[in-house]
């Protein structure tokens, strides 16, 4: 098998050999690929320091054709890497094929961003002088992302990073290095000059570390962990630079009287387990009213029933395995706290046994739960959610809003009233009406509140604000 290597300063560059393990089949080798040292690290910043003044003064007409090229690459080969995406996470391959048709239309967005990079003209209050603000490339940045969208969060790093004439050292999260070597590989080959973009790929602690502690990157895009974005936080305000944090969520998914029960159940089964439940937007808190509830839980009940968990690259699978031993083990720990904070166990929640071995576990449902229970205040970050019973409308949204986080929030209603003031008054990010609280769109902002997120938002134009830096220089006509 060969050995997938890392990419600094141009060169593909060894080390030790890690298995990649698909976690529907744990005897399948996804492939071997290398774990870059801290000495890696540093040599990967050093060239794209060295490579930051050529590209961030290259035109807008060559980054829109590496853009380009590989927006089309990744489109022409939306299957295979769909297919590579859900072997090595276990997502279901149509969520894979998904999510790598999303990275393409994320290169393809930010390839016609970069021709229209704009500025303004300004008179100053000073007679016969001007002022112009442009915006120009931060410098060096540090990506480190998370195994759970693996393909669509790096290419969405990336792509703006890129765009705005940055140079990127990526470290990609050691479970699914994978989709991340790809992307890097279609670019190499789509035409970037040596040490714009560098691949370390290995452990956080090593690889993830060094370019927290390096005075040479300039800002650094993180998603992940609550616990991480701290030590990225406080690592980035020590050498002064620009960060930008995606963490956690406790999405709610408010269900009102007068929804539509199809769409209701629609909502809540995509949002809290489609994706085996391991998004940042998953839908874990069900809200719903004293009228709908038993009619929710009870269709919830029957649809859960009806759900295929198996091998993700099977057809008919609807929802794949977790991503690995110790996701499983966080998950089933959550299961026996919220049985044991009193909540019923209303669906779900046994491992499977498949006929590959791999980390299956049933979508677990709980009823009779409270907003104060762990299961409803701390993210699972699996195939595991809640239904809180409340009276109204108003009790349901100071539900929704009574947590540390603050990503992405949703309802169900048929009401114009109340669909208007959730979107009002929900402290969240993103606000979803009769739609799923995951599954977002490519080209419009992305980001949380409160515990959530922290700085500016990623994706669509809003990205400019993190990858470019404003600059206002002004000129005296005498
Ligand atoms: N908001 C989101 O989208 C995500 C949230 N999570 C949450 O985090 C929990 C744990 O998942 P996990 O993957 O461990 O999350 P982490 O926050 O540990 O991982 C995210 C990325 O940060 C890297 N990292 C870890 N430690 C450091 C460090 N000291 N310095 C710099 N980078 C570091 C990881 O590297 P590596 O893992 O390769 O060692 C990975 O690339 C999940 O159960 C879930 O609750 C997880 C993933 C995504
Ligand atoms: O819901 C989505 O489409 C994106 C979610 C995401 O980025 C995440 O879970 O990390």
């Amino acid at each position: 098998m060969s050995l997938h290597q890392n990419f600094i300063a141009g060169q593909w560059v060894g080390g030790e050999a890690i298995d990649n393990i698909n976690p529907s089949n744990t005897n399948d080798v996804v492939g071997q690929y290398a774990r870059a040292t801290a000495e890696d690290a540093k040599n990967a910043i050093a060239a794209a320091k060295a490579a930051f003044p050529a590209w961030s003064r290259s035109g807008p007409a060559q980054r829109h054709a590496v853009l380009r090229k590989a927006a089309d690459e990744i489109t022409a080969r939306k299957e295979e890497l769909g297919r590579l995406l859900s072997r090595e996470e276990g997502k279901t391959l149509a969520e894979g094929i998904g999510e790598a048709t999303r990275a393409a239309q994320i290169f393809d967005f930010f390839a016609g961003e970069a021709l229209r990079l704009t500025g303004e003209i300004l008179p100053s209050v000073r007679p016969g002088v001007g002022v112009e603000i442009t915006r120009e490339a931060v410098g060096v940045v540090g990506l480190i992302t998370p195994w759970n969208f693996p393909i669509a969060i790096p290419a969405w790093k990336m792509a703006p990073a890129l765009c705005y004439g940055n140079t990127v050292v990526i470290k990609p999260a050691d479970l699914t290095p994978a989709c991340t070597w790809a992307l890097v590989d279609i670019l190499h080959r789509a035409g970037l000059p040596d040490g714009v973009l560098n691949l370390v790929m290995g452990k956080g602690s090593v690889v993830g570390q060094t370019i927290l502690d390096s005075p040479d990157v300039d800002a650094v895009s993180f998603t992940g962990s609550v616990g991480t974005g701290s030590r990225v936080a406080e690592a980035s305000v020590r050498h002064r630079r620009k960060f930008q944090l995606e963490m956690g969520g406790k999405n709610p998914l408010v269900v009102l009287d007068d929804a539509d029960i199809d769409v209701a159940v629609d909502c809540a089964v995509n949002g809290a387990f489609f994706s085996t439940g391991q998004r940042c937007t998953a839908s874990s808190r069900l809200i719903v009213t004293n009228g709908i509830h038993d009619k929710f839980v009870k269709a919830m009940i029957d649809r859960l029933g009806k759900l295929t968990i198996d091998d993700a690259l099977k057809d008919g699978t609807h929802i794949g395995p977790v991503v690995d031993q110790s996701q499983l083990d966080q998950d089933v720990d959550y299961i026996a706290i919220g049985k044991d904070e009193g909540a019923t166990l209303a669906f779900g929640g046994e491992r499977l046994n498949r006929e590959s071995p791999g980390f299956y576990l049933q979508p677990a449902l709980f009823t009779e739960t409270t907003n104060a229970m762990r299961i409803n205040r701390e993210e699972v970050f699996g195939p595991v959610a809640g239904v809180i019973r409340v009276k109204d409308y108003d009790e349901a949204l100071a539900v929704a809003n009574d947590t540390d986080f603050g990503l992405s929030a949703g309802i169900c209603t048929q009401s114009l009233k109340y669909a208007t003031d959730f979107k009002r008054n929900s402290e969240a990010g993103m606000v979803m009406v009769n739609l799923p609280t995951a599954g977002v769109d490519f080209h419009v902002p992305f980001g949380g509140r409160k515990g959530s997120s922290y700085g500016s938002r990623e994706q669509g134009r809003y990205a400019a604000e993190f990858y470019t830096t404003v600059k206002t220089a002004y000129q005296s006509a005498g």
